[in-house]
């Protein structure tokens, strides 16, 4: 199985730059975030280069994320802001060799039909989508649980994937995230499946409070082994909010990488030994 940290929720205590050897160093082959606008993509790609790992998902600009909002993709009002932060995704995947990038849909705002937003937010996934096919990337849509964002647009999978229905273009799938699936419905195996053929990227954290796998009530070790034999062989991030039990969990389903000859080992890699 493939694993990549996703480094705007992981090594928060680093530079965002030194999150990349550390995710390396922890065994991951690759790392996903939010997005990486204020940086220097070169700089970021240089640093994927040397570690070694690859860029596997980001997001298309998500809005005011400090202010609360998670993507902007179903407000009538941003379409335009939408487009220019569709032209930023498409030169960073572009730069970083990323396939997959991620449109959040945003929360309904009071006062906006459901119906309305769903439109704008179709029609935003079709523009993406038209954008970014000549790099040869591929728009996800992924489901938002509502206790922790009230009001997100799609609060199930099942909704993401009556959202593709209506968009219609070949280069869209979905983005299984775990936790978000566990806390609005459950029956996780079934809902993977049912969604299987369109599901291009999964996400992970265990319930409750988004942590490590391991530290809840998900039953990863029997979950991934599950979802590979029902044919996923795509990336799994490790998306969660980390606790002190540290990446122990992934020696369960990943090999610890050795370091390339003459290299020297990272004190994260000998604990994990
Ligand atoms: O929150 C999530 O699960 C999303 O994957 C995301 O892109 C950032 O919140
Ligand atoms: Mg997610």
């Amino acid at each position: 199985m493939k694993f990549s940290a996703n480094l705007s929720m992981l090594y928060q205590e680093l530079p965002f730059l030194e999150r990349i050897p550390a995710a390396a160093a922890d065994g991951f082959t690759g790392v996903e975030f939010l997005g990486a606008y204020d940086q220097d993509v070169l700089e970021v790609r240089a640093a994927l280069e040397a570690a070694g790992l690859r860029q596997v998902l980001f997001n298309v600009p998500s809005g005011d994320w400090a202010g609360g909002e998670r993507g902007i993709a179903c407000l009538p009002e941003r379409v335009e802001e939408f487009e220019e932060g569709v032209a930023r995704a498409l030169e960073h995947a572009r730069t970083l060799g990323c396939s997959l990038v991620n449109v959040l849909a945003g929360r309904v705002p009071e006062g906006l039909e459901l119906d309305t937003a769903l439109e704008t937010l179709a029609e935003n996934v079709r523009f993406a989508a038209h954008a970014l096919a000549p790099a040869g990337v591929t728009v996800l849509l992924e489901a938002v649980n509502t206790r922790d964002v009230p009001g997100f647009a799609l609060p199930t999978i099942a909704d993401a994937a009556a959202l593709l229905s209506r968009v219609q273009a070949p280069n869209t799938g979905l983005q299984f995230d775990v936790y978000h699936a566990q806390v609005m419905r459950g029956d996780l195996l079934a809902t993977f499946e049912r969604f299987r053929t369109a599901i291009q990227h999964v996400q992970i954290a265990d319930n409750p409070g988004r942590h490590e796998p391991g530290t809840g009530e998900v039953n990863y070790s029997f979950l991934l082994p599950a979802l590979r034999a029902a044919g996923y062989g795509g990336y799994i991030g490790a998306e969660y909010v980390p606790t002190t039990a540290g990446t122990g969990w992934l020696r369960e389903f990943a090999p610890v990488p050795e370091p390339a000859w003459g290299a020297t080992r990272g004190s994260a890699w000998e604990a994990a030994r």
